[in-house]
């Protein structure tokens, strides 16, 4: 990915056309980010940035290519994740997966409902709308399953026909929705030790505390020379770095000088010993090349004068910042505290260790989630694993302190999905429920009260869930650090990517330099369906592909992952 012909990132880009067609999308995505805000009592702190090919074969094959279709095949009332029964008895199914009855989504329903009774196997089917449902577009009702009635056309809520219906948040808005929320809050600042600020994000611009160098220092070992010599010397004596001011030196004399020592007064250059000729019978010092005034003396302030800003508030300490800090006099630094996140994962078909068996699974996010969101900058517990048990969710979401917290599974509709209507009956706020994007589309985002944390609610399915944690946990942390979220860019793609109908799609890629000319480039990956982690295991980044995909030779967004560049044992994993 270097190169002068190598991807080129364009931070700002994104697939909206130009014009005001384009404008008016994204006053009305400024908006819906508003409303969804208003709702949580969040505001934006810093004002608010933004930023096919051949046809696929309609299911999985053996080699583990996804069809994108399959995901969203148009599935009709009962088979919608997101489908939740209607407390309006008229109320009839959308043919839209994502189609949720009309409700003004900024009518924060009631939870008295029987959707939830705090019970384990709380029936999903039973439960109302009464719901946290807001902005982002989804609000959620759909027909009773075995309603028998029949679908309304797209785009028509069961409500009023002519009415559309909101479909969930493109993918985009979901992330400045998410980036949003987390700049709402109050910016906390922390002074840390150096040792413990690593990955910290500052607080405040770094100002240096001293002149850097602090003294006229040597910037090799040789001789500081006082006038053009040659420089008659006294043999045995020299200057070493770390002691105090030095006698100034008369004209025409010379002293051994060792890198990092104090120059003294009246130096004019300093000679490196191999460009130097000892005349030991005559203590002689002769230069074996012209010496220029000032050589090989870095002098005081030359890399900066004390109070001079060396980085801005908002840089992440890296092992280079904080080496800079410690240069400049900083015992301490203050920055913006970790955000802190409970895992919370759900299931109880997971195994914490041993083989499958029984229908039993490995519990594949508990191990993922915690380094990752550690990559993320964040604080994290866990993982908790808490089965299926709707009360035990809600005991771990009531007693959390944490800024954030991730669930993983339980998303859906099905008999033990119980994040929705533990939610519901906890009245928090739904930012986002459902994303327009393959595969994660169940993933949510939540507030659990105004001033509580926040609730990121990742899909089951394993890629599912790294979907959801890009899209809503990445830059909602990034917010809440005060860190930029990662700006996607683009890349050339070596290959067709297919896309969803009208869903983005989150694909592994891996960078490949250009070979014989070629330019650099990203490849996808197979290996990568929802419940599949073997291809983001071997991949360095995750296309953007919007609906329709994209074709070959042409370029792609790309969201790199905290590991680019790519891992050598990539190769099996090629389409
Ligand atoms: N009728 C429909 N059913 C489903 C749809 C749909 O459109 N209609 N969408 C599917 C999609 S897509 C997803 S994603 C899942 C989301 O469901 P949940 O968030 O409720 O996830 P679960 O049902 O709990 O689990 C889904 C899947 O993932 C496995 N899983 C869960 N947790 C883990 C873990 N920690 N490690 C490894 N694997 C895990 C779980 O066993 C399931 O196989 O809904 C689909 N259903
Ligand atoms: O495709 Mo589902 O959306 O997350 O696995």
């Amino acid at each position: 990915m270097t190169g002068s012909d190598g991807p080129h990132r364009e931070p700002g880009s994104d697939f909206r056309p130009a014009g005001p067609a384009s404008e008016r999308a994204r006053e009305e995505e400024e908006r819906a980010v508003e409303q969804a805000l208003a709702l949580v009592g969040g505001s934006d702190r810093t004002g608010g940035s933004g930023r096919s090919g051949g046809r696929p074969s309609r299911s999985q094959d053996s080699q583990g290519h996804q069809d994108p279709r399959d995901e969203n095949p148009n599935p009709g009332p009962s088979s919608d994740p997101h489908a939740r029964p209607s407390s309006d008895p008229h109320a009839r199914p959308s043919s839209d997966p994502h189609a949720r009855p009309s409700s003004d989504p900024h009518v924060r329903r009631s939870s008295d409902s029987a959707s939830y009774d705090g019970r384990d196997n709380a029936p999903r089917d039973g439960r109302t709308a009464a719901s946290a449902t807001t902005t982002a577009g989804t609000p959620a009702t759909a027909p009773a399953p075995g309603s028998g009635q029949p679908p309304l056309p797209d785009g028509a809520s069961p409500d009023d026909p002519a009415k559309p219906t909101t479909p969930p948040p493109s993918w985009n808005r979901a992330r400045a929705i998410a980036a949003r929320a987390g700049r709402g809050g109050p910016a906390a600042t922390i002074r840390l030790p150096l040792d413990r600020a690593l990955g910290h994000v500052l607080a405040e611009a770094l100002g240096a505390l001293t002149d850097l160098p602090s003294f006229d220092t040597s910037a090799m070992d040789g001789w500081a020379v006082a006038g053009p010599g040659p420089w008659a010397f006294e043999a045995g004596a020299g200057l070493l770095a770390g002691r105090g001011p030095a006698a100034a030196l008369p004209d025409d004399t010379a002293v051994r000088i060792a890198t990092g020592a104090r120059v003294p007064p009246d130096t004019t250059a300093v000679i490196r010993s191999e460009h130097a000729h000892v005349d030991e019978t005559r203590a002689l010092l002769h230069a074996r090349r012209s010496v220029v005034t000032g050589q090989d003396i870095r002098p005081r302030g030359q890399e900066c004068r004390s109070g001079e800003q060396l980085v801005p508030a908002g840089t992440v300490v890296t092992p280079a910042v904080l080496g800079l800090a410690a240069a400049a006099g900083y015992d301490a630094l203050p920055v913006v505290p970790r955000p802190r996140v409970d895992v919370l994962v759900l299931g109880d078909e997971l195994l914490n260790a041993g083989l499958p068996h029984d229908g039993l699974i490995r519990d594949a996010l508990g191990p993922m989630l915690g380094p990752w969101l550690r990559g993320l900058g964040a604080e994290v517990s866990g993982p908790r694993r808490l089965g299926d048990d709707a009360g035990a969710l809600r005991s771990a979401l009531t007693s959390s302190d944490a800024d954030l917290i991730v669930t993983t599974g339980g998303t859906a509709a099905g008999p033990v999905d119980h994040v929705h209507p533990v939610l519901e009956a906890l009245g928090a706020e739904l930012l986002v429920d459902g994303v327009a994007v393959r595969p994660g589309h169940p993933m949510l985002l939540a507030r659990m009260s105004p001033d509580g944390p926040y609730l990121v609610g990742l899909p089951g399915n394993p890629l599912a869930a790294v979907s959801g944690l890009l899209t809503l946990a990445e830059p909602l942390l990034a917010g809440i650090a005060g860190r930029p979220a990662q700006d996607p860019y683009r890349a050339l793609v070596h290959a067709e990517v297919h896309g969803h109908p009208h869903d983005t799609r989150l694909v592994p890629v891996v960078h490949r330099p250009g070979r014989a000319g070629g330019r650099d480039h990203v490849a996808p990956l197979r290996y990568n369906g929802p419940a599949m982690l073997r291809g983001i295991a071997a991949a360095d980044g995750l296309a953007v592909v919007p609906p329709g995909g994209v074709r070959s030779g042409t370029e792609v967004e790309i969201l790199d992952l905290p590991w680019a560049p790519a891992t050598p044992w990539t190769e099996g994993c090629f389409t």
